[in-house]
C-alpha cells in the first residue's frame, strides 16, 4: 500500500451507536431551498435547462441580478412544523437540509458573512426552525453544506499562484468557522452532508479536509460525515490512493443506484434521488419524466436490499410550500410505509440469488426472517426463492393481513411461493420464516 497521511483512518464500517442508527434509517428526505427557488429555473421569459439550483451559473443571468434576490426572499407560508409533519407521515427517519448551496447564500444568521437570511425581509433563522421542528417529531437532522461558494471572493477553482493560495487559505478558515458556528448553534444535528468538493483547489487541500473532519468530530462526537468531504494526499476523493473509503459512508450515489451488491463494495452508502430527472431546487417546469410513487418505492426497496439508504429530494417553492406532486408522493410513500415499514427500517441485504419479482431484505435483529418486497408478480403467480445452502423455508405469509401462502419445494434447494390470484395493484411484502438445515449454519449475510 501507498503510505498516506490523509487517507482512510478506518477500515470497515463504523459500528458505534450513531452509525448503527444511521444504517437502519432506510428512508430519508433531502430539502433544497434557497434564493434559486425564487427563479424556479426561469429568467427573463427563458427556461434554464440545467438544474434549477445552478441557475446563477447560466450566462443568460447576470450574477448581480442573482446576488440581489435575497432582497425579495420572504417565505410567508413557511411553517417548519408542517414540513416536519409531512415528513413524519411519509415515514422518513432523517432529513438533510441545505444551509448553504453553491451560490453562497446562508439560510442561517452566520456571523461570517452578511449574505445570509437575517438580511432578507424574512429575517428569521430558517435552519433553527427546521432543526427544532424535525427533532421534535423524532426525525434526525443533517446539514447540507457546499464547500464551493460562488459568492465568496476567496473561493478558487484551482490554486495556480501564491495569491490563489493566500485567498484559499482565508476561504478554508471561513469554511471551518461557518461549520463550527453551525455545530454551536444547532447541537441537535447528527451530521453534515458536504457538496461542491470536486474542484482542484479542494483536491489540493487533502490535509485540511482531514483535519476539518477530525476537528468537527472532536467538537461533536459521533458526527456522521460521508465520503464527499475528503481528498487524500494525492487528491483522490471518496476512495483513497489505496482504494479505501474516506468517510463514514459512500456518498456518491447521486440520482443513481448500485445495480448489484458488489457495486456497493460492502460499504454503508446513501442514494440521493430527485422526483424529476434532474434538478434539486424548485423549478416551475419540471422537464422530462416525473417518477411515480411506485417507482420511488421500488428504488427505496432496492436501496435497502443492497444495504443502503434512499433519500428523496423536495424543492420547496419561494413561499415555503411544496408543489402538489411532492405532497402527493410523500403521502403515497407514507401510506405504503405505514403497512410495510417492517421490511425497510433496520433491514439489511440478503445474499440469496436476486429474483425478477423484486427484492429481499432481512431484519438486522432476526436471522430467521426474510422479507420479499414484490413489484413484479409473474403470470404464473409463483415466486422463485433460492436460499443459500442449508437454509430451509418453514412458512410464508403476507405481511399485510398474515394470509398464509403455499410453499412448493423444488428439487435442489429452490422453492416456489405461490401467490393467490388477487391482482395486487400495490407493491407488497411476503414474510418468510426460515430454519437451518441439518448441520446448517445461518449464512445470511448479516452485514451488521
Ligand atoms: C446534491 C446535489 N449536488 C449538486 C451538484 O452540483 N451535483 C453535480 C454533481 C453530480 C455528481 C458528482 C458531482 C457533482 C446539486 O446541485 C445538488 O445539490
Amino acid at each position: 500500500t501507498i503510505p498516506l497521511l490523509h487517507g482512510a483512518h478506518r477500515i470497515g464500517k463504523r459500528m458505534d451507536v450513531d452509525m448503527n442508527r444511521w444504517r437502519g434509517y432506510g428512508l430519508g428526505q433531502f430539502i433544497h431551498w434557497g434564493l434559486y427557488s425564487i427563479l424556479g429555473g426561469d429568467y427573463n421569459g427563458k427556461h434554464y435547462n440545467g438544474a434549477a439550483e445552478w441557475i446563477r451559473s447560466w450566462n443568460q443571468l447576470p450574477n448581480a441580478v442573482y446576488d440581489s434576490l435575497y432582497k425579495q426572499f420572504n417565505p410567508k407560508d413557511f411553517n417548519a412544523d408542517k414540513w416536519a409533519a409531512m415528513a413524519k407521515q411519509m415515514g422518513v427517519k432523517y432529513v438533510t437540509i441545505t444551509t448553504k448551496h453553491h451560490d453562497g447564500f446562508c439560510l442561517w444568521p452566520s456571523k461570517y458573512t452578511s449574505y445570509n437570511i437575517s438580511n432578507t425581509p424574512y429575517k428569521k433563522d430558517i435552519i433553527k426552525q427546521i432543526v427544532d421542528a424535525y427533532t421534535k417529531v423524532g426525525i434526525d437532522v443533517y446539514l447540507y453544506f457546499s464547500v464551493m461558494d460562488w459568492h465568496n471572493p476567496d473561493w478558487r477553482y484551482d490554486l495556480k499562484s501564491a495569491s490563489d493560495t493566500i485567498a484559499f487559505n482565508k476561504f478554508k478558515k471561513f469554511t471551518q468557522s461557518q461549520l463550527e458556528e453551525q455545530l454551536r448553534m444547532y447541537p441537535q444535528i447528527k451530521g453534515f452532508w458536504f457538496d461542491g468538493t470536486w474542484d482542484n483547489s479542494w483536491k489540493k487541500s487533502g490535509a485540511f479536509s482531514d483535519s476539518l473532519d477530525q476537528d468537527l468530530k472532536r467538537i461533536h462526537p459521533g458526527l456522521i460525515i460521508g465520503s464527499r468531504l475528503r481528498a487524500d494526499d494525492y487528491g483522490k476523493r471518496h476512495f483513497d490512493s489505496n482504494g479505501r473509503l474516506m468517510g463514514d459512508y459512500e456518498q456518491g450515489w447521486e440520482r443513481t443506484i448500485p445495480e448489484t451488491f458488489a457495486d456497493t463494495h460492502g460499504n454503508d452508502w446513501e442514494c440521493d434521488m430527485t422526483i424529476p430527472e434532474n434538478g434539486w431546487g424548485y423549478a416551475k417546469q419540471w422537464m422530462g419524466h416525473w417518477k411515480t410513487s411506485d417507482e420511488l418505492i421500488e428504488m427505496l426497496a432496492k436501496c435497502v436490499s443492497l444495504d443502503g439508504n434512499f433519500v428523496l429530494n423536495f424543492g420547496p417553492k419561494p413561499n415555503g410550500t411544496f408543489r402538489q406532486k411532492e405532497v402527493a408522493d410523500a403521502k403515497a410513500i407514507g401510506d405504503w410505509m405505514k403497512i410495510n415499514n417492517t421490511a425497510i427500517y433496520n433491514c439489511a441485504h440478503v445474499n440469496w440469488e436476486k429474483q425478477d419479482w423484486g427484492y429481499f431484505t432481512t431484519p438486522t435483529s432476526q436471522d430467521d426472517k426474510v422479507y420479499m418486497i414484490v413489484f413484479n408478480v409473474p403470470v404464473s403467480g409463483a415466486l422463485r426463492v433460492l436460499p443459500t445452502k442449508n437454509i430451509l423455508l418453514k412458512k410464508a405469509y403476507l405481511l399485510d393481513g398474515d394470509k398464509q401462502l403455499s410453499i412448493e419445494k423444488l428439487d435442489g434447494s429452490a422453492y416456489f411461493v405461490h401467490l393467490p390470484n388477487e391482482g395486487q395493484k400495490q407493491p407488497f411484502v411476503v414474510v418468510l420464516e426460515t430454519e437451518k438445515g441439518k448441520n446448517g449454519k445461518q449464512d445470511i449475510n448479516k452485514h451488521i
